[in-house]
């Protein structure tokens, strides 16, 4: 029946700074071209499970595989998008420079790196702040620049950790409807959010708690299973409500 390979395979996975265990036996698939939503309230290990899947991180025990290949490998950085919390920006340099730089890393030269720089400016809409200073950029203006970059060299894998903070509805829309529009042509997505409305848009939701998956499932089948009305709803049931 299912014909499609999984793009992220992670495989009873630990991981432990000190004798804090942060994450605690996670074992989950992503499928190609799902778009997979991590929801879990603050400190329950989202951004560390993302890191694992980059090969920033590396698990304590357990394994991780992206598109067949066990990580952390370097090679990998080619085939994903990575969007981090913390925006990673050279504050001093314009954000064309920023694009340059990133460009040059993923190979992407001539007239296709300067289609690919303008298209992903467009649909941040910061085509008209290309030569500001990022150090002049607001803190959303900051965020859509971190995602320009992520979409820049068209990786197959986006992992996006909390890629609509501080962006007004309007552009979240149409971020949204980008991130769909690449998802029907085939890229996977793996996102965390708080923006329960966001979590409803995802193909399936992870649920996690004090770095335990507590349930994987459509958002439909998650209302079905703790009988709510809505996502939120679902959320505290998991235990959202504790922090
Ligand atoms: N390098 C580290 N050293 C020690 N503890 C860490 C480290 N990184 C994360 N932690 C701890 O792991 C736990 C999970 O952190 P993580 O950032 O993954 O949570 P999160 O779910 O992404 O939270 P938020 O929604 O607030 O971003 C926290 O208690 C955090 O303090």
């Amino acid at each position: 029946m299912n014909q499609v390979k999984p793009v992220i395979e992670v495989t009873g996975v630990d991981r432990s700074f000190g004798n804090k265990r942060v994450l605690k036996n996670i074992t989950l698939q992503v499928d190609e071209a799902e778009t997979f939503g991590i929801l879990g309230p603050s400190g329950s290990g989202k951004t560390t499970l993302i890191k694992l899947l980059t090969g920033i991180d590396e698990a304590t025990s357990g394994e991780v595989q992206l598109l067949g290949v066990r990580m952390p490998k370097l090679k990998m950085l080619q085939q994903i998008g990575y969007m981090a919390q913390a925006d990673a920006l050279y504050t001093e340099l314009s954000a064309k420079e920023n694009l340059e730089f990133f460009a040059s890393l993923y190979g992407l030269k001539g007239g296709n790196r300067t289609r690919r720089i303008r298209d992903v400016m467009e649909l941040v809409n910061l085509q008209e702040h290309l030569r500001k200073r990022v150090d002049q950029y607001s803190g959303g203006m900051k965020r859509r620049l971190s995602l320009a970059i992520a979409l820049l060299h068209e990786p197959p894998l986006l992992l996006l950790d909390e890629p609509t903070v501080g962006i007004d509805p309007v552009l979240r829309r149409s971020i949204w409807q980008e991130l769909k529009a690449l998802n029907r042509k085939g890229t996977t997505i793996v996102l965390t959010t708080h923006v329960m409305d966001e979590a409803e848009k995802c193909d399936r939701l992870a649920m996690i708690r004090d770095g335990v998956l507590l349930a994987v499932d459509t958002p439909a089948g998650l209302l079905q299973a703790t009988g709510s009305a809505t996502i939120e709803e679902a959320f505290l049931y998991y235990g959202g409500v504790r922090q």
